[in-house]
């Protein structure tokens, strides 16, 4: 029986894991991690992470053919195939801070893997990694290889959050990369019949190491540019009293750049993005190539704009203060059906908002409260290494309340902020809202769901991000 162990039982590693496990009875697969708490979590009836479908497939395999565990070492030295999926936070210190991928963990992973293998091993790059990590992964376990023959893969993920069993039940493609050794290609054909069970062979892509290593990085760069592209042209609409929904449909009808993801919004968030827009951005310095990094630089300045656009046109409608005024926040995960906050771009625009000194009352389905008070308390990139290592309990932020429910969240408030597309938020009896609120009350809607006609009707101003502007507006203008 072919033994898979996975290194890191977070959103990639968990359901990336489980779809193996179900869609491969014959393997056996073991996900492994440092955290007590996520193993814990992994064997409960409350997995550690919310996603639609999860629940149900690992609940077929766990026990069976599906299994956490915190003996990494044990797991690890039974293994044939090795996925290593563990943090890839952006550095905060030292050379490359603030751009380049922090690899501690990963060096860790692969030491590790040399310490406790007493077979031969193939290694997965299952983390997204900075082009040529394989290289640096390689010498690592060569050099303690004790005459073990280590192959390297890189085999990124393209599951997005929400999405993810779905994702990987019918990817667009696998992208597995290689040594062009026979060794390298006899490991990528073990890979590829891994997943060959359920993926069509025409959809199993192979390409050398560095090229897999870098689709990934430039992949997410192209979906976050088409996000920034639309955000900018988002702040034009708003400006000109174009429609940033009908120029997208318009855009998007054109065959060569198709309709999806030209969504306008307060601006992208996740723990991805702007991690690997920034350590692509690294690359290119470290390549000599200026003009390349600071092309995709643009990508993170616009979504930077666009959180801090919407900061102004929330406070600038107001009469320029939200100072003690109870805010409404509709939204706090990163986008819909999904717990996860990394990176959300509600955290930088509550920031903003308590700047001005508001109060803040946060609703979202999913999230906790302690998880908001930590986001908001927490240094930047501090949140992408294991839980484990994060502050045990942040100090909590006085003007913000979290409660369980939409109508408590905007009772008595002066304004609501609708920052994630929670589909609850569309059908919310808003007339009572209305009726609950103080006067003039306003609805800044940064991910365009609600219906504009309709609620000016009720008495609402409302903003909504790239739509032609309300008469209230327009004699403020918001400026970044
Ligand atoms: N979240 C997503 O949707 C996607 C993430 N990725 C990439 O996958 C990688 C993992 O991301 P997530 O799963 O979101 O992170 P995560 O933070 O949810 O999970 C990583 C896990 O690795 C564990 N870990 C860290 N060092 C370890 C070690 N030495 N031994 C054992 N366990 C260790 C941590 O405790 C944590 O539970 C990152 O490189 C990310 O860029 C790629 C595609 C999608
Ligand atoms: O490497 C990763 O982590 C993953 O990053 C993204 O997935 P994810 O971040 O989970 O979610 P997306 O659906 O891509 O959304 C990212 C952000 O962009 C925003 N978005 C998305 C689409 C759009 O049209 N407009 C828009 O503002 C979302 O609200 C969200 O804040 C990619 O879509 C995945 O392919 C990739 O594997």
């Amino acid at each position: 029986m072919v033994k898979i162990c996975c290194i890191g039982a977070g959103y990639v590693g968990g359901p990336t894991m489980a779809v193996i496990a179900l869609k491969c009875p014959s393997i056996e697969v073991a996900v492994v991690d440092i955290s007590v708490s996520r193993i814990t979590a992994w064997n409960s009836d409350h997995l550690p992470i919310y996603e639609p479908g999860l629940e149900d497939v690992v609940m077929q395999r766990r026990g069976k053919n599906l299994f956490f565990s915190t003996d990494v070492e044990k797991h690890v030295s039974e293994a044939d195939i090795i996925f290593v999926s563990v943090n890839t936070p952006t550095k905060t210190q030292g050379l490359g801070a603030g751009k380049a991928a922090d690899l501690t963990y990963w060096e860790s992973a692969a030491r590790m893997i040399a310490d406790v293998s007493k077979s031969n091993k193939i290694v997965v790059e299952k983390s997204t990694v900075p082009v040529k990590t394989a290289e640096a992964i390689e010498k690592i376990l060569t050099h303690n290889s004790k005459g073990i023959d280590f192959q390297i893969l890189s085999n990124p993920e393209f599951l997005a959050e929400g999405t993810a069993i779905q994702d990987l039940f019918n990817p667009d493609r696998v992208l597995i990369g290689g040594r062009e050794t026979p060794e390298g290609q006899k490991a990528i054909q073990a890979l590829k019949d891994v997943y060959a069970h359920w993926v069509p062979e025409d959809q199993i892509l192979t390409t050398n190491l560095w090229s897999a290593e870098l689709s990934k990085l430039a992949a997410n760069a192209f979906l976050a540019q088409r996000i920034s592209s639309v955000n900018a042209m988002s702040a034009l609409c708003e400006a000109t009293g174009a429609d940033v929904a009908q120029v997208a449909h318009a855009v998007g009808k054109d065959t060569r750049i198709g309709p999806k993801f030209l969504n306008a919004s307060v601006g992208f968030g996740g723990s991805c993005f702007q991690k690997d827009i920034l350590n692509l951005v690294y690359i290119c310095e470290c390549n000599g190539l200026p003009e390349v990094a600071n092309y995709w630089k643009q990508v993170i300045k616009v979504n930077d704009y666009q959180k801090n656009r919407f900061v102004n046109r929330v406070v600038s409608s107001m009469f320029n203060t939200v100072s003690g005024k109870k805010i409404a926040v509709l939204g706090f995960a990163f986008k819909k059906d999904t717990g996860d906050t990394r990176e959300t771009p509600a955290i930088d625009v509550c920031k903003g908002l308590l700047g001005d000194k508001a109060h803040l009352s946060i609703y979202d389905p999913q999230v906790t409260e302690d998880q908001i008070q930590r986001d908001l308390s927490m240094k930047k990139f501090d949140w992408d290494h294991p839980i484990h290592l994060q502050p045990v309990s942040p100090t909590s932020v006085k003007q913000v309340s979290v409660v369980w429910d939409a109508y408590e969240a905007t009772k008595d408030a002066h304004g609501i902020c609708i920052l994630t597309e929670w589909d609850e938020f569309k059908s919310l009896d808003y007339q009572k809202i209305f009726d609950n609120m103080q006067k003039p009350a306003f609805v800044f809607d940064g991910r365009n769901i609600v219906n504009m006609d309709k609620l000016r009707e009720i008495g609402f101003i409302v903003y909504s991000i790239g739509k032609p502007l309300d008469s209230w507006l327009k004699d403020m203008p918001a400026v970044a």
